[in-house]
């Protein structure tokens, strides 16, 4: 019987999330404690435990048929591979910087300057786009130490929340790119494959909008069931039921955590009272 292989990075920023994305499709992996590999037991899918540079080469062999990595990875490595959907987590931008002092008016600052980064590929594209000579520094870590010292003029590094960059004085100047975790698949599953891969990403899909929504109770008095009803999207209608209490009822909805909060303050006004707020697990249209 066919089964799916999927690489996961082995410690790192998307180990937890990407185990928890799988738990929270209900599949169960055996984890032992240092095993690089291990089976679902409830799934016919294995788990690839990789460095996450390493990651996009096995899937483009067809060592293993789907990964979850970051964009940026998939940007600077340039394999031959097919994103089959953005996950959500671990967004980080892929950012030009400098020290803060610097008066910077633009790209050509860098015209005959030096680099530290590790993202090679993507910086010479960019360079070469916006027709700026600079030397590229190859480092593998710690990017952000090396204007400090002395290595470089600039750098080429992810940021997240830019505390990296402000603990070592530098600001973010140009932003190459921006990216999030996303499940990427080889070009060489078979129909069996593809077909499993359907298994998972209905399951995918359904964490993932569930994840986007809460399911909202709350009691209204009949006479201002129409106002309220009419302020609440649902899936298809909001439903009323009879509260014990004579001339109230019970309204339950979802609200997509987008609009939330401007969906709450309006029903509020509009009479609605003792609102739940409950988390969706999973959400099936
Ligand atoms: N500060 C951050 N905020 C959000 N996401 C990040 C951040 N830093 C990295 N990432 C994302 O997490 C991925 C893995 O980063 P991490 O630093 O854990 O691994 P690595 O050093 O590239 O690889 P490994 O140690 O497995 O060889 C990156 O490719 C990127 O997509
Ligand atoms: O903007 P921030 O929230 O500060 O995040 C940015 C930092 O996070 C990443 O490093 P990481 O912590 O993964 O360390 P590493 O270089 O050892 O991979 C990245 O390389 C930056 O240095
Ligand atoms: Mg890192």
């Amino acid at each position: 019987m066919s089964k799916l292989k999927i690489a996961v990075q082995k410690s790192g920023r998307l180990n937890e999330e990407s185990i928890s994305l799988l738990k929270n499709c209900g599949i169960h992996i055996d984890n032992g404690k240092d095993q690089l590999k291990a089976s679902a037991s409830n799934f016919p899918l294995e788990v690839l435990y990789l460095r996450n540079g390493d990651i996009p080469q096995y899937v483009e062999d067809g060592v293993a048929d789907l990964a979850i990595v970051g964009e940026n990875l998939l940007v600077e490595s340039q394999n031959d591979i097919e994103v089959v959907r953005k996950l959500g987590f671990s967004k980080c931008k892929l950012s030009l910087a400098v020290p803060k002092e610097v008066d910077y008016q633009g790209v050509q600052f860098f015209e005959g300057k030096k680099i530290a980064t590790s993202y090679p590929n993507t910086l010479t594209q960019y360079l070469k786009k916006n027709k700026v000579n600079a030397e590229i520094h190859l480092i593998k870590g710690s990017v952000e130490i090396a204007p400090n010292i002395g290595l470089a003029e600039g750098i080429c590094d992810l940021v997240s929340s830019g505390s990296t960059l402000f603990k070592n004085g530098l600001k973010e100047t140009d932003t190459i790119l921006t990216s999030e975790a996303c499940l990427v698949k080889s070009k060489k599953l078979n129909a069996e494959q593809n077909a499993l891969l359907d298994t998972l990403l209905f399951r995918l899909d359904a964490v993932q909008k569930g994840k986007k929504s809460k399911y909202v109770l709350m009691n209204v008095p009949n006479h201002k069931l129409e106002q309220v009803v009419s302020i609440l999207p649902g899936m298809r209608s909001p439903t009323v039921l009879p509260l014990a209490e004579e001339g109230w009822s019970s309204v339950h909805s979802v609200i997509e955590e987008g609009k939330f909060w401007e969906v709450i303050d309006q029903l509020k006004a509009a009479g609605a009272e003792g609102l739940l707020i409950v988390p969706i697990e999973k959400m099936v249209l």
